[in-house]
């Protein structure tokens, strides 16, 4: 016996991937991209450092699937920035990666044809030029890091990036996040455990080494300095919402015991509302009248939202698709987000000129 006939055995096949250079060259970052990420960055890191008092807002679409209709949905994005830009800081989802509780469309770089062709390769380019061009029309953008790959290929992009509720008590997430060149927020777990996230918080802040891709696709041991814009983003679990403000109250404890910033997002879908994207206006309602009333933790939102409300599985005859709703979660269609984020501003502009 060699070794082939031990390793591998479940493995069909190995296919090449460009290497993160080779993506990088053939759709480089433009100044004008790169300007925005980098302003989106530093935005975040002073909101984070209580040198900026707007509410972060990682708001758009549970997933992106279409990238006509994502385009759409972030030309109006940036039409409302203008309107909201002194009291919130607008960040585009542009979540690619879908953690599945059992199985499901693992998202656009796995399966951008949704048509179980799974053509990698592809997804990660059509990833890349999508985000290029929301960064380009003045949007930063947000992603859920789920293959710890795919920060390579993508990550000049990315101005916040999120850890799931299934992997913050990961130690492959953990490692990763503390070399992220972004603010990272964490979730509490599925079933509403928010020490996972601290922890993760506190492991992701010191350097590791770990395997991983260089940007020429070699196997590397990444070494990492350790991220000091890890945060928690309370996104409820076990069918019980937690952005209220004892449950905020208590979060903000559990920070200052752990002795980190008291940073916290509030997700206002998945637990927090039931999953009916119905709700979301409701409680974020809630979370800008604990932030009005002088709450000191609350330093941002996540809104799930798309251009039409709620959801659709993905049919057979992929041209009975519904344009613009979402293929995963529920999302809240555009009039309402609209209508909360301009809300959201003027309550927050309000009650800043009442305190000056
Ligand atoms: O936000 C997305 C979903 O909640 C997450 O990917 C889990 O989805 P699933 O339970 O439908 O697999
Ligand atoms: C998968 C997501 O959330 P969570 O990890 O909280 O389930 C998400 O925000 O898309």
């Amino acid at each position: 016996m060699n070794s082939q006939d031990l390793e591998n055995i479940n493995v069909t096949s190995f296919d090449a991937m460009p290497s993160p250079e080779e993506l990088h060259a053939r759709l480089p970052l433009s100044e004008s991209a790169a300007q925005v990420v980098d302003a989106g960055r530093e935005a975040l890191k002073n909101i984070l450092d209580r040198q900026d008092d707007r509410l972060i807002v990682v708001v758009g679409p549970c997933s992106i699937h279409d990238p006509v209709a994502g385009l759409e949905y972030a030309r109006r994005l940036k039409a409302l920035q203008a309107e909201v830009k002194d009291s919130l800081l607008l960040v585009m989802r542009v979540y690619f990666e879908k953690p599945r509780t059992t199985t499901g469309w693992k998202g656009y770089i796995n399966d951008p044809f949704m048509d179980d062709s799974f053509q990698v390769d592809l997804g990660m380019e059509k990833a890349r030029r999508f985000l290029l061009d929301v960064c380009e029309l003045g949007l930063p953008t947000a992603t859920e890091a789920l293959d710890p790959i795919s920060p390579q290929y993508l990550g000049d992009l990315i101005a916040w990036t999120a850890i799931g509720a299934r992997t913050t008590e990961s130690q492959t997430h953990r490692e990763m996040s503390s070399g992220l060149s972004t603010p990272v927020g964490f979730k509490n777990g599925t079933d509403g455990d928010i020490s996972i996230a601290i922890n993760a918080i506190l492991s992701a802040s010191h350097p590791h080494s770990f395997l991983g891709l260089n940007g020429q696709g070699r196997v590397s041991i990444v070494r990492t300095r350790g991220n000091q814009y890890g945060h928690v983003v309370l996104r409820g679990g076990d069918g019980r919402p937690n952005y209220d403000t004892v449950s905020v109250a208590m979060a903000e404890q559990a920070l200052k015991k752990a002795k980190l910033p008291c940073n916290i997002i509030v997700d206002c879908s998945h637990a927090n509302s039931y999953k009916k994207p119905e709700l979301q206006p409701l409680v974020m309602n809630d979370v800008i009248n604990q932030v009005v009333n002088g709450s000191q933790a609350l330093v941002g939102v996540m809104i799930e939202s798309n251009l039409v409300v709620g959801n659709q599985k993905i049919p057979a005859d992929l041209s009975q698709l519904i344009y613009g709703c979402s293929v995963t979660d529920g999302c809240i269609d555009w009039a309402s987000t609209e209508s909360m984020l301009r809300d959201a501003a003027q309550r927050l502009a309000a009650a800043k000129a009442a305190r000056a």
